[in-house]
């Protein structure tokens, strides 16, 4: 049982803070919805997890180590950032192969996330000629690579079509059923109050809620107002919105 923590951490771009003085944990067997405003800090979160930047101050750790401390660090998180990561020239077999060499991992695991993926038709075409949910399927592809007890999904939806976006709630149900911890950032609230367990809700850098779905739409719901998460979400962050547009 592997889990996330994030302990004080903070990051400053110059005199920006990106994140600042953020405490929580990611506990395994349950998927960890990350919500917040454009620019609050979750993708920056995810960065220090994996040692893409590197703090300010304080620390994130998986399983009590840091990430880049792992000789096979695919094998102990999955990680979904950025769905145009992947080489443009190289077919999807050729992209997980290479993922799967540098960590280790068994080459039969390639078709058996191509399939979960559905992406197995595709397998020998360059990646340059994927459509935007064929990318992303191919980073969830990668993510679950390594089998690996942490998965970090920033926005796994974009750009799937409703069978993918139907799919990935099922996944991720089924990856926390496991006993995998998994965090997954969403601005979808109708989506994530079907996937997740738990929310974790980041505003201006800073932790505004840290609770279960459930907990978490009681305590902010509006009096007289049928529960929701989209409610209960907009009012929290009312004072923490930083890029609002004016008029409809
Ligand atoms: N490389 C960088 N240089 C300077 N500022 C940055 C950099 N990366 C992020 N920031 C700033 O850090 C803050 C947090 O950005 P971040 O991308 O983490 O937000 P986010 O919650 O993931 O947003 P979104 O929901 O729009 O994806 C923003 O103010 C952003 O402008």
């Amino acid at each position: 049982m592997t889990s996330i923590e994030i302990n004080e951490l903070t990051k400053r771009y110059g005199a920006v803070p990106a994140v600042e003085g953020l405490s929580f944990s990611v506990a395994p067997g349950r998927v960890t919805g990350f919500l917040g405003p454009n620019g609050s800090g979750k993708s920056t979160t995810m960065r220090l997890v994996l040692g893409l930047d590197r703090p300010t101050s304080g620390n994130a750790l998986i399983g009590g180590r840091p990430y880049v401390s792992y000789p096979e660090p695919m094998r102990r998180v999955g990680a979904l950032l950025d769905a145009t990561a992947a080489h443009p020239a190289r077919t999807a077999h050729q992209h997980l192969l290479t993922l799967a060499l540098s960590n280790r991992i068994p080459e039969r695991r390639i078709g058996e996330v191509l399939a979960r993926t559905g992406l197995e038709t595709a397998a020998r075409r360059r990646v340059h000629t994927f459509s935007l949910g064929m990318r992303q399927r191919l980073g969830i592809a990668a993510a679950l690579l390594g089998d690996p007890p942490v998965l970090m999904l920033d926005e796994p939806g974009n750009g799937l079509d409703p069978e993918g976006i139907a799919w990935i709630r099922e996944l991720l149900r089924r990856l926390a059923a496991e006993g995998r911890a998994v965090l997954v950032s969403s601005h979808q609230m109708g989506e994530t109050a079907r996937f997740a367990d738990h929310l974790v809700v980041l505003g201006r850098g800073r932790l505004l809620a840290d609770a279960s779905l459930e907990e978490f739409v009681a305590e902010h719901a509006g009096a007289g107002e049928e529960p929701s998460l989209e409610r209960a979400y907009l009012r929290l962050t009312e004072e923490a919105t930083t890029y609002r547009a004016k008029g409809a």
